[in-house]
């Protein structure tokens, strides 16, 4: 993330409608620099489709959901190049994302477990190496608001630790974390939001 640069998420009486229902509505939320918030609710009742209308992917059926700063989603496509080796495919995004020459920064790389993986084409890769690839692509991005749509699953122990840092070292840093789990996600000061109290 470049520093200073202002993020928030502003949700605005935002109602979700998908196929012939709709999801929930009179959703309202204010999401400041800093700030987690944890998208809590069972399978089907519109975690996803929230995480992709604040992404700016999925239109709202009523509201508004605003983005203030740069958003990055991180979900269950890791949208690497299947056929391209692991570095390659992540310099292909680095150059997109935050401009030329494309190095993927090589700590993060390290941290994420996956500098001894760079030949390796991602269609080989592990469900949990394929997240760890996807959040390379991510921090890559420095982007201030971080949309994660189940950011665990697949991952092993130390994985899922290395995930709940770098999201706090994120939101310590001044960004935001939007983050749809079903499963604990241990964050500092993390406001849930349950999703059931605005089903429609
Ligand atoms: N493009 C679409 N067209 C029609 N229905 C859709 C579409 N996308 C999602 N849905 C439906 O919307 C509902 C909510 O899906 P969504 O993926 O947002 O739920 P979720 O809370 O993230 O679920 P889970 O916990 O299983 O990941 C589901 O019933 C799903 O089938």
């Amino acid at each position: 993330m470049q520093e200073a640069d202002p993020v928030r998420i502003i949700v605005t009486d935002l109602a979700c409608r998908r196929g012939d229902r709709v999801l929930f509505a009179g959703l309202s939320l204010d999401v400041a620099a800093g700030e987690a918030v944890q998208v809590v609710g069972e399978n089907g009742i519109g975690k996803s489709s929230l995480l992709r209308i604040v992404a700016g992917l999925a239109p709202a059926f009523a509201g508004s959901a605003k983005v203030i700063g740069v958003a990055g989603l991180l979900d269950e496509r890791c949208a690497l190049d299947p056929a391209l080796a692991l570095g390659r495919a992540l310099e292909f995004w680095s150059g997109i994302d935050s401009g030329p020459p494309g190095k993927p920064e090589r700590s993060h790389l390290e941290r994420l477990g996956l500098a001894g993986l760079l030949d390796v084409p991602v269609r080989y890769l592990s469900t949990g190496q394929k997240k760890r690839a996807a959040l390379a692509r991510l921090l890559g991005q420095r982007a201030g608001v971080w949309l994660l749509d189940e950011p665990l699953n697949g991952l092993d122990g130390h994985a899922v630790e290395l995930v709940e840092a770098l999201a706090g070292e994120h939101c310590a840093a001044g960004g935001i974390a939007f983050i749809a789990s079903h499963q604990p996600f241990r964050l500092e000061a993390m406001r849930s939001l349950r999703l059931a109290e605005f089903s429609a």
